[in-house]
């Protein structure tokens, strides 16, 4: 049945939009958009007061399957994705075992195409089991639908194969995404390396664990001509490379998390909060203040969540025996609205570049625009909704959010993918998108 939103505010800077009028959808597609539109037979739903976008992208989550189901899987990673507003993810490969070759790639895109509740993009790992010394199967896996290839969890450690990891790849014409961490340097590191590291007594993780291979993989994409995309970037010197590299016209892009841009490593001051230990870790003040700076000028091209479940029982432990990583698909919008867009610092067009236009672009997958003929995967946002995170409120398996007890505002209410609303008013419908990418 067609479907006609009326009254909403539609944003989208691809065509130039942003107006409170309708928008009809019908058979899966985008029919119409402008005012006073009327459809015989259609459902008519007013959304006075809420914002319509393209559907956001999340470019960079752990979805667990196969191997730690316990932790999340693709039925409630994808119901969490929904919930936060999300229409398409893209799933990051350190699963076990590792997506590192066509058939664990085939499992997760036909087991995404019977349980997911939203589009579900896969990146294959570069190298076989994430081991940094074999190249994997990047050939096949491109040939059975993988988006982007990444070591994330490890980054790349030898500067000779991450060259032959671009070279390789580059007729594949797809991105390498990179997991920026010199293991010599981080060592065992928990926290940023500065005076919290001092204050907590913990091994530090330092600035420049991260920012050598920043610049290492910005050289090797001039190299070898392969596109480079920094994953969740986390430092101003690091964001100052990338800004150069930009102005020299290397093929580099980047990411930033909502938690990089809301929390700071004081944060874990005397809390030894273990939601709060993440890879990379949380960083300084000035850090942060960089971050939200790059996003403002346009030098981040996109937010990602990397959301990282981990089961209650494997953080509630010592700080130094916990796994890095927290939840974040239901919080980003939320964190984003919060932190940017109520204090005036970005606009609602800049946040759909960010958070919906740039992520499709970077995994290269079809462009959705707000104008007829486009498929309809829409994201209706309550721009209003304050809202407390509470640990129980979660439809990911785990809770292992550092958001838990902050008032947030800026919801999703509703998403639709190819016309068809997997979120309703707040609540997930099922059925799931079938046969998804
Ligand atoms: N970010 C994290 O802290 N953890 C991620 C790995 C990663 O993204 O590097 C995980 O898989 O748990
Ligand atoms: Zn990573
Ligand atoms: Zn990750």
């Amino acid at each position: 049945m067609a479907s006609l939103l009326k009254n909403a505010r539609l944003i989208d800077p691809q065509v130039g939009l942003d107006e409170v009028c309708d928008l009809l959808i019908d058979e899966g597609r985008i029919a119409a958009v402008g005012a006073g539109l009327a459809a015989e037979g259609a459902e008519v739903r007013d959304l006075a007061g809420k914002i319509v976008v393209p559907g956001l992208v999340d470019i960079h989550v752990h979805l667990r399957e196969p191997g730690q189901e316990h932790k999340e899987d693709i039925a409630s990673g994808t119901r969490a994705a929904v919930r936060g507003g999300f229409t398409d993810v893209c799933c990051m490969p350190n699963t076990a075992p590792t997506i590192d070759n066509a058939i664990t790639l085939d499992y997760v895109r036909n087991r995404a195409a019977q349980v997911g509740a939203c589009r579900v993009h896969v990146a294959g790992a570069c190298s076989k089991g994430l081991g940094g010394e074999a190249l994997s199967d990047m050939g096949e896996m491109a040939a059975h639908g993988a988006v982007a290839f990444t070591d994330d969890g490890r980054g790349v450690q030898n500067a000779g194969m991450m060259r032959r990891v671009m070279e390789y790849s580059e007729p594949f014409g797809k991105v390498i995404m990179s997991h920026c961490q010199d293991e010599g340097l981080v060592d065992k590191g928990q926290v940023n390396e500065g005076p919290v590291s001092t204050r907590l007594g913990l091994q530090a993780w330092p600035a420049a664990g991260e920012e050598i291979q920043v610049m290492r993989d910005m050289e090797l994409s001039r190299l070898t001509g392969a596109p480079i995309h920094i994953q969740h970037l986390t430092t101003a010197r690091g964001l100052d490379m990338v800004r150069r590299g930009k102005a020299e016209g290397t093929k580099v892009t980047c990411e930033v998390t909502p938690h990089h841009l809301m929390l700071a490593d004081a944060c874990i001051d005397e809390t030894y909060d273990t939601n709060l230990k993440v890879n990379p870790p949380l960083r300084g003040e000035d850090d942060r203040r960089a971050l939200i700076e790059g996003v403002a000028d346009g030098t981040v091209d996109c937010i990602v969540t990397d959301h990282a479940p981990h089961a209650h029982h494997e953080k509630d432990c010592e700080f130094e025996l916990a796994p890095f990583g927290m939840i974040g698909l239901e919080t980003a919008l939320g964190a984003v609205v919060s932190t940017l867009v109520e204090p005036g610092v970005i606009g609602w067009a800049r946040l759909v570049e960010l958070m919906s236009v740039r992520p499709r672009q970077i995994i290269g997958i079809d462009r959705v625009a707000l104008e007829p003929g486009c498929r309809a995967d829409l994201t209706v946002i309550d721009p209003e909704a304050v809202w407390t995170v509470t640990a129980d409120g979660f439809a990911s398996k785990s809770s292992n959010s550092g958001f838990i007890g902050r008032t947030l505002k800026g919801r999703a209410t509703d998403v639709y993918v190819a016309g068809r609303a997997v979120l309703h008013e707040g609540q997930l419908t099922g059925p799931y998108a079938q046969g998804a990418c």
